[in-house]
């Protein structure tokens, strides 16, 4: 589904902030994986997203969609495929515009000027439908500016419009950092359901180990730029918080080594 051969991207080349944030990165993710990427701060989680979606462009490697080389592609190209939803629950919708109206530019991305019409019944229908499975009635709120929804139903809202077309690949940029725990809980239960029901193949960073763990089938841990662990199936149905924390310090122990190293040197 996605290939990411020796992808890697420098910031500030030259200059004494120079930092390699992707470094070599290969990576294929297959149909229907749901992968959970965690790592500490800095280590490259938010700009390998962005390099996937096309906001930064890679200095050197290869993406790969579907058996299609987009690494060229501009972002507004790659969005007819690849669906977003970011930390900030304002940035996926329009507060001044109800929610059908919202909707509505979401079953329409991608489609030709052409077919651009107003908002018809058959769709206050499809949206209708949709809107019911979130369970948060707002399928009776057609009419409702989003201005009006909290952090969590806006949030909602916009994984239900990311996904309103079935995406090729669904990306989760910490999607519930900014939400209270419970409804960071009921977004992340909702987030599991969409991607099982649609099957679709998504790669969700988060920063929390027990989210990591307990979504998606695969999990990658990345550290300055690099995947550094990488498991999935049974294995990482294993897998425990006390697992990744030693896993954590062992990169921490190998870096103070490294340190050391260079003094001695
Ligand atoms: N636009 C940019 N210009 C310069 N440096 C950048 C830019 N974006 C990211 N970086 C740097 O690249 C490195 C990786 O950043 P990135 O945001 O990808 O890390 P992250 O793993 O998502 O971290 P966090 O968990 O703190 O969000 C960091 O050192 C960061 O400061």
């Amino acid at each position: 589904m996605l290939e990411l051969v020796s992808l890697s991207k420098t910031f500030n080349r030259g200059t004494v902030n120079e930092i390699r944030a992707i470094d070599e990165i290969t990576l294929y993710v297959g149909k229907g994986e749901f992968i959970t990427v965690i790592g500490s701060n800095g280590a490259g989680k938010s700009t390998l997203l962005n390099l996937i979606a096309g906001t930064y462009t890679p200095d050197s490697g290869k993406i790969v969609l579907s058996g299609e080389d987009i690494t060229g592609w501009p972002e507004y190209m790659r969005a007819r495929f690849i669906a977003r939803v970011f930390q900030n629950p304002f940035m996926g919708t329009c507060g001044s515009m109800t929610i059908e109206e919202n909707l509505a530019i979401a079953y329409r991305r991608g489609l030709g000027r052409r077919i651009r019409r107003g908002i018809s019944e058959k769709d206050r229908k499809f949206f209708t439908k949709r809107l019911s499975i979130l369970g948060l009635g707002l399928e009776h709120r057609l009419k409702d500016k989003v201005d009006v929804l909290s952090g969590g139903q806006r949030q909602c809202l916009t994984l239900l419009m990311a996904t309103l077309r079935k995406p090729q690949l669904l990306l989760l940029d910490e999607h519930t950092a900014a939400l209270d725990p419970k409804t960071a809980e009921q977004v992340l239960i909702l987030t599991d359901r969409i991607i099982r029901d649609m099957n679709l193949c998504a790669i969700m960073v988060t920063h929390n180990m027990n989210h990591a763990i307990e979504m998606g089938n695969r999990l990658i841990m990345m550290d300055r730029g690099k995947v550094v662990f990488d498991i999935s199936g049974e294995e990482k149905s294993r897998l425990t918080v006390k697992d990744l924390l030693d896993r954590f310090s062992s990169i921490r122990r190998e870096r103070f080594s490294e340190d050391r190293m260079l003094l001695v040197e």
